[in-house]
C-alpha cells in the first residue's frame, strides 16, 4: 500500500473507532429505555454477524449453524455462573468463545471434502441436532431461575450497550488485523477459487478450519453477550431459523466489513419491531432477507462489498489519472524480445534439471490425456510446451503441480520427488503454476494478490518492482478494474513473487495484443536471471515461443512427438503436420 492507501486505511479505522465512541456516548443518553434494549440486541446481533462475516463473507463457506456456536458460548457462561466459577463474567465470556472453537473445527472437517449446498446441508443438520439437544436440556439456571448478573460497571442497560460496543470494536479491530495477514487474504481467494489458493501454496484445509475456528469463537462470544443481556436464555434464542435468517442477512449485507455487521445487527434486532409497527407478519422480515440474499448471490457480491469496491475503484481511477496511466494494464512499449542464443538453457542439455518429469501418464476414464511424457526444464531456462488443442498441455501442468490425483510417472523438482505431495505442498516446495482462466478475487488490490502469491510478507518495493516489470497497474488498484490481459500478467507476477524454482505458465499471452505478447516474451526471457525462476511456457502464440524458448517439447494426443532446440523442432515435418499445418511456421 502506498502512503495514500495507508492514510485512507488509517482514516477508515479512525472513523470506525470514532463512530463507536459516539454511539457509546450518545445513544444511552438519548434513547428511551425500550430502544436502548433494542440497541443492545442490535450490538449483540452485530457481534454474531461478525462470525458470519468470517465464515460466509470472507471464506465464502455456507455455514448455517452459527447460532449453535453462539448457544455453546451462552451455555458455558451460564454454567460457570451457576457453578459460581472464579474469574467472573469476562473470563466466562472468553471461555464461552473458546468452548465453541473445537465444535467449530469439528463442523469444519466435512468442509474439507464437500462445499456449496452440500456443506450448507451438513451445517444445517448440525443446527437441527443442536436445536434438539437444547430443547431437551434446559440451559443452566433455567430450571431453578438462577439469573446471570451483568458485570459492574456495565450492569445497567446503557452500560451493557457500551460493553457490547466495546466487544464488537475489539473483535472488528482483531479481524481487520487478521484480514491483512496471508491467512485473512487467503480466505478471499478460497471464496473465489480453491484451486488458485492451492496453487499459491495456501493450505486449503488449514485456511478453512481456521475460518471455522475463528467464526465459532466470535459466535460463542456473541452468545455469551446474549446470556448477559437476557440473564437467562431459552432454546428459541438460538433456533436454527435464526441462523437461517442471519445467514440471509450476511449474504445480503456483507458482515465481513464492520459497517455491514452493524447494519446486519440492526436489521436483525429491529426487523421484528418494524414488522409489528407495519402490522405485517413477523416471518415477512425473513422473506425480505431471503430476497435480498438471492439478489446478492446473483451478483456474487454483498452490498458493503459493492460500496467499498466502488469507492476503491474511484480512488484507483484518480490515482491512475494522476500517474497518467489511464488504461491499467497497457504494456509499455518495448523493443522486440531477443531470441535466446542457440544451445542456451534447455537446448544446451548440460544444465542441471530444475524440473524433471518422467513417464507421466494421465487417464481420464477411456481418454489417455498423457502417455509416458518425459520433459525437463533446465535450471535457469525458459522452456516451451506446445501442441494443438486437446494435446494434453494443461493436463501436464495440472499433473506436475499435483492437481491430478493418480497419475503414473515421476515429478522431480531440483532432484526431490514430489509425487506424494498435494498442490499446495508442491507450491511451497517451489513449483508454481498459473491457469488458463484466471480467478482472482476482484475485491483484492494488486498488492494483496501479490502478497497471497508470494507466500510471505512481500516488501512494497519488491511488489512495485514486480508490477512494473510485468507492466501491471499500480499496486493499490483493485483487481475489479483490471482487464483480463492484465490479470494474466498479474497471475504470472504472483507466481514469480514466490521466487519458486520453477513456474509453469499456462497461456499467459492469451488476450494480449501482438505487441504486448512480444513484451511479455522479453520479460519472460529475463525472469530466470533476474528472479532465479526457471519457466515452462505453454503457449499457442508461436512468435512468442520462438522469441522466448530455447527448447520446446511438442505434444500431440498426449504423446511427445518432438523435443529439442525450438528452431529445429518447429522445422520437423511431424510437428508441422500435427500442430501448425504444413507451411505456417514463421521462419526462425
Ligand atoms: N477433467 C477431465 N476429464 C476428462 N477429460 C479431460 C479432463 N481434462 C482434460 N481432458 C481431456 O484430456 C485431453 C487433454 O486436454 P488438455 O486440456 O490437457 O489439452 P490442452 O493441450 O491443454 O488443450 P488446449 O490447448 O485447448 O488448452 C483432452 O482430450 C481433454 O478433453
Amino acid at each position: 500500500m502506498n502512503p495514500t492507501g495507508r492514510l485512507q486505511s488509517g482514516r477508515s479505522l479512525g472513523t470506525g473507532l470514532a463512530a463507536a465512541v459516539l454511539a457509546c456516548a450518545v445513544l444511552p443518553a438519548v434513547l428511551p429505555p425500550y430502544w436502548i434494549y433494542l440497541a443492545i440486541s442490535a450490538a449483540v446481533s452485530a457481534v454474531i454477524m461478525q462470525s458470519f462475516g468470517v465464515i460466509v463473507g470472507r471464506a465464502g463457506v455456507m455455514s448455517l449453524c452459527q447460532m449453535s456456536f453462539a448457544a455453546i458460548g451462552a451455555w458455558v457462561v451460564l454454567k460457570l455462573n451457576v457453578m459460581g466459577a472464579p474469574g467472573g463474567f469476562f473470563a466466562w465470556l472468553l471461555l464461552g468463545g473458546l468452548a465453541a472453537v473445537p465444535v467449530g473445527v469439528a463442523i469444519g472437517l466435512p468442509a474439507l471434502r464437500i462445499r456449496g449446498v452440500n456443506l450448507a446441508v451438513v451445517t444445517f443438520g448440525f443446527a437441527v441436532s443442536a436445536d434438539i439437544v437444547w430443547n431437551s436440556n434446559p440451559f443452566p439456571g433455567a430450571a431453578d431461575l438462577t439469573m446471570l448478573d451483568r458485570p459492574a460497571p456495565f450492569d445497567g442497560d446503557g452500560g451493557y450497550f457500551v460493553l457490547c460496543v466495546i466487544v464488537f470494536t475489539v473483535i472488528a479491530v482483531a479481524l481487520r488485523a487478521i484480514g491483512r495477514t496471508r491467512l485473512g487474504l487467503s480466505w478471499y481467494e478460497l471464496r473465489h477459487s480453491e484451486r488458485s489458493a492451492a496453487a499459491h501454496g495456501v493450505s486449503v484445509a488449514r485456511s478453512k478450519l481456521a475460518a471455522f475456528a475463528i467464526s465459532a469463537f466470535v459466535a460463542g462470544i456473541g452468545g455469551g453477550l446474549l446470556a448477559g443481556q437476557l440473564s437467562m436464555v431459552v432454546p428459541s434464542n438460538f433456533a436454527m431459523g435464526q441462523s437461517l435468517a442471519l445467514f440471509a442477512v450476511a449474504i445480503m449485507i456483507g458482515p465481513h466489513h464492520p459497517e455491514g455487521a452493524v447494519l446486519g445487527g440492526v436489521f436483525g434486532a429491529v426487523m421484528a419491531t418494524i414488522m409489528d409497527k407495519l402490522s405485517l407478519p413477523q416471518d415477512f422480515g425473513g422473506v425480505l432477507f431471503g430476497a435480498g440474499a438471492l439478489l446478492a448471490l446473483r451478483s456474487g457480491l454483498s452490498q458493503t462489498d459493492m460500496t467499498r469496491m466502488r469507492k476503491r475503484e474511484r480512488d484507483a481511477r484518480k490515482l491512475l489519472d494522476r500517474t497518467g496511466d489511464e488504461h491499467p494494464g497497457d504494456a509499455p512499449a518495448v523493443v522486440p524480445a531477443p531470441r535466446p542464443p542457440a544451445g542456451s538453457g534447455a537446448a544446451g542439455g548440460s544444465a542441471p534439471a530444475a524440473l524433471k518429469v518422467t513417464g507421466l501418464t494421465v487417464r481420464f476414464g477411456e481418454v489417455v490425456a498423457l502417455d509416458a511424457v518425459d520433459l525437463t526444464v533446465p535450471d535457469g531456462a525458459v522452456a516451451g510446451l506446445i501442441g494443438p488443442n486437446g494435446a494434453g498441455k494443461s493436463t501436464f501442468i495440472a499433473a506436475a503441480t499435483g492437481f491430478v490425483a493418480g497419475y503414473r510417472g515421476s515429478v522431480e523438482l531440483a532432484g526431490a520427488r514430489l509425487d506424494r505431495l498435494g498442490p499446495s505442498a508442491r507450491a511451497k516446495r517451489g513449483l508454481r503454476r498459473t491457469f488458463q482462466t484466471t480467478a482472482i478475487a476482484p475485491e483484492l488490490s494488486l498488492y494483496e494478490y501479490l502478497t497471497i502469491g508470494s507466500g510471505r510478507r512481500l516488501p512494497r518495493a519488491e511488489a512495485d518492482e514486480l508490477l512494473e516489470f510485468f507492466g501491471c497497474p499500480p499496486g493499490d488498484v483493485p483487481v475489479s478494474i483490471v482487464d483480463a490481459g492484465s490479470r494474466r500478467l498479474l497471475d504470472v507476477a504472483a507466481a514469480i513473487a514466490a521466487r519458486p524454482k520453477v513456474a509453469l505458465l499456462d497461456e499467459p499471452a492469451a488476450g494480449q495484443s501482438a505487441a504486448e505478447s512480444l513484451a511479455l516474451g522479453r520479460r519472460l526471457t529475463e525472469v530466470p536471471a533476474r528472479f532465479g525462476v526457471s519457466i515452462l511456457l505453454v503457449e499457442h502464440d508461436m512468435e512468442l515461443v520462438q522469441a522466448t524458448c530455447a527448447q520446446v517439447t511438442v505434444l500431440d494426443f498426449g504423446h511427445v512427438i518432438a523435443s529439442g532446440p525450438t528452431a529445429e523442432v518447429l522445422e520437423e515435418p511431424a510437428v508441422r503436420a500435427a500442430y501448425l499445418g504444413t507451411a505456417d511456421v514463421p521462419a526462425t
